[in-house]
């Protein structure tokens, strides 16, 4: 199962939660997020990876031409849609960037929500479902409703987000059947600021990197 932990801000705790078995870190490169993070950080942090780690950017509402620049600039391997972008704005960045992981967000409230996955499955490579918060787009460490997700089978591989923690975590995967988990303030002492002993736990609890 892939494993990623969103928000790193920091090089050496980006580096710890990959030999904690990480399989991928997500930066959020949405300016309003107090976890946001500048190209040339995104960079010095990627360099220090190895190769076979997933590197996601996290845009909301960002332009396509932004999303290019800053993909190449800080050497990403991904960009996570987390706004209201569209099945044709995933479409046109697939074309821009072909060689990128698009992951599609969705914030979901109730069942009509999950039905809007059909739409994007064409256009992109993982959706990734976060739980839907009124004022805030992500990193809300609210939970989604995992009853409703239980027979839960898209098109295309998907992540569960949303309100994760090492104590919570292995309840959800009893409830629904991901390819994938992301975690960020579950992890966290503080927003950007990674709680290395908790991520520790986290994978403890996973069975050491599984
Ligand atoms: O983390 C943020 O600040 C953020 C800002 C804007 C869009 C997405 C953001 N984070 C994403 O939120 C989910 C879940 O976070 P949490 O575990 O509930 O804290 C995760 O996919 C992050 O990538």
């Amino acid at each position: 199962m892939r494993i990623k932990i969103c928000g790193i801000t920091q090089p050496q705790q980006g580096k710890t939660i990959v030999s904690l078995g990480a399989t991928a870190l997500g930066f959020i490169c949405v300016p309003s997020s107090p976890r946001y993070i500048k190209v040339e950080q995104i960079r010095a942090i990627v360099e220090q990876l190895p190769e076979k780690v997933d590197k996601i950017g996290v845009f909301a509402n960002a332009t396509l031409e932004e999303i290019k620049q800053t993909a190449i600039d800080s050497g990403l391997t991904g960009a996570q849609l987390h706004g209201d972008e569209s099945p044709e704005f995933a479409l046109q960045l697939r074309e821009l960037l072909p060689d990128i992981e698009i992951l599609k967000a969705l914030r979901i409230r109730n069942t009509e929500d999950i039905d809007k996955v059909l739409h994007y499955t064409a256009y992109i490579d993982t959706i990734l479902l976060d739980a839907y918060h009124p004022q805030q787009l992500g990193g809300t460490g609210k939970t989604l409703d995992w009853d409703i997700l239980e027979q839960f089978s898209p098109a295309c591989p998907w992540f569960l987000a949303g309100g994760l923690t090492p104590d919570n975590i292995l309840d959800a995967l009893n409830q629904v059947h991901p390819n994938g988990i992301d975690l960020s303030s579950g992890v966290e002492r503080a927003p950007g600021d990674k709680d290395l002993d908790k991520v520790a736990k986290l994978f403890e609890r996973l069975g050491n990197g599984e």
